[in-house]
């Protein structure tokens, strides 16, 4: 396992996903991280936990061979602005995007413009994550810059491999892979509630109703993912009894269109993240 430094500038909800998942794995010990952001009371979880913090994104790029940008995408040209340019010549840094939208050149272009001026070579790649890496069940998809070397990849697949599946894919699909994935873990709390509402709504407890409406989405995607083969109309078909329970639910849900909904919520995230990565704060 590396032992080099992974840095984050941005602590909150997806860097604590990555970072805090990483060393609770062992993956990386605590003094191998710094994290750096704005407010105080984002930091304490990671001190809590034997982390180097710092109000400075300066310091956690001198200190890293590894950084990762956790940011909102609309606050990264400030962010790093405030680092300022390197001063360490002997650090090879490797710098990682997580955030939505922001197409490699542009990250790339805006590190080299502002933190390592004096020497055009940067490692970077683009990643995209989703919330699940905090229990170990996440996702992700990247893409490496074109300077980036086949050791910054193996440290990359490193930190994504312990908590998430994780594919390499052509950077312009990464906005797509966001809607599905990033954005798309965020579309199945809304049916667990919307489930565990319906069950309340015909007197089962709430605790109960969530707990059980989760396991049948847990093992609607074990189903899936234990077979290579498998399509979800089969399976769909398979729970269906000719005028039985099921289909009387499933032609509900049909009423609402809602498999046009999951579309159209993928097209709209993945065109949201395009948007995202035209905006220029500078
Ligand atoms: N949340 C998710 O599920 C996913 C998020 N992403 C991407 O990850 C990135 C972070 O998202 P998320 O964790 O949800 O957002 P959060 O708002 O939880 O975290 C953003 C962090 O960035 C910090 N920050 C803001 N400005 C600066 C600055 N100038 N210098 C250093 N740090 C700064 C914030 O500090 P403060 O609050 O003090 O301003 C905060 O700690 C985004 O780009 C998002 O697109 C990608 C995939 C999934
Ligand atoms: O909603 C967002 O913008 C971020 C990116 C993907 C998931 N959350």
């Amino acid at each position: 396992m590396t032992t080099k430094r992974l840095g984050f500038i941005g602590a909150g909800q997806m860097a604590k996903a990555i970072g805090i998942s990483l060393v609770k794995k062992e993956v990386l010990k605590p003094s191998q991280v710094i994290v750096s952001c704005p407010e105080e009371h984002l930091l304490v979880p990671w001190r809590d936990i034997g982390c180097a913090t710092t109000f400075d994104n300066g310091e956690v790029i001198e200190t890293s061979e590894n950084v990762i940008w956790a940011t909102k995408p609309q606050f990264f040209a400030r962010a790093a602005q405030q680092a300022g340019t390197i001063k360490n010549p002997q650090l090879k840094p490797f710098h990682i995007s997580i955030m939505a939208g922001i197409p490699l050149a542009t990250f790339t272009g805006t590190l080299l413009s502002t933190i390592f001026s004096s020497r055009n070579q940067v490692g970077t790649a683009r990643v995209m994550p989703n919330v699940g890496m905090k229990v170990g069940a996440g996702c992700a998809v990247y893409s490496m810059g074109e300077k980036a070397s086949e050791e910054h990849e193996k440290t990359l697949t490193q930190f994504l491999s312990p908590i998430s599946d994780c594919y390499k894919v052509p950077e312009s699909q990464i906005n797509a892979y966001c809607g599905l994935f990033a954005s798309g873990i965020g579309f199945m709390f809304p049916i667990l509630e919307a489930m565990s509402d319906g069950a309340v709504k015909m007197g089962i407890p709430r605790e109960l109703s969530l707990k059980i409406a989760a396991q049948t989405m847990k093992g609607a995607a074990e189903l899936i993912l234990n077979d290579d083969h498998i399509h979800p109309g089969t399976l769909k078909d398979s729970v269906c009894s000719p005028g039985g329970t099921t289909i009387a639910g499933i032609a509900e849900l049909e009423k609402f269109r809602i498999r046009h909904a999951f579309i159209s919520a993928i097209v709209a995230a993945t065109e949201k993240g395009e948007e995202l990565g035209k905006i220029d704060e500078n």
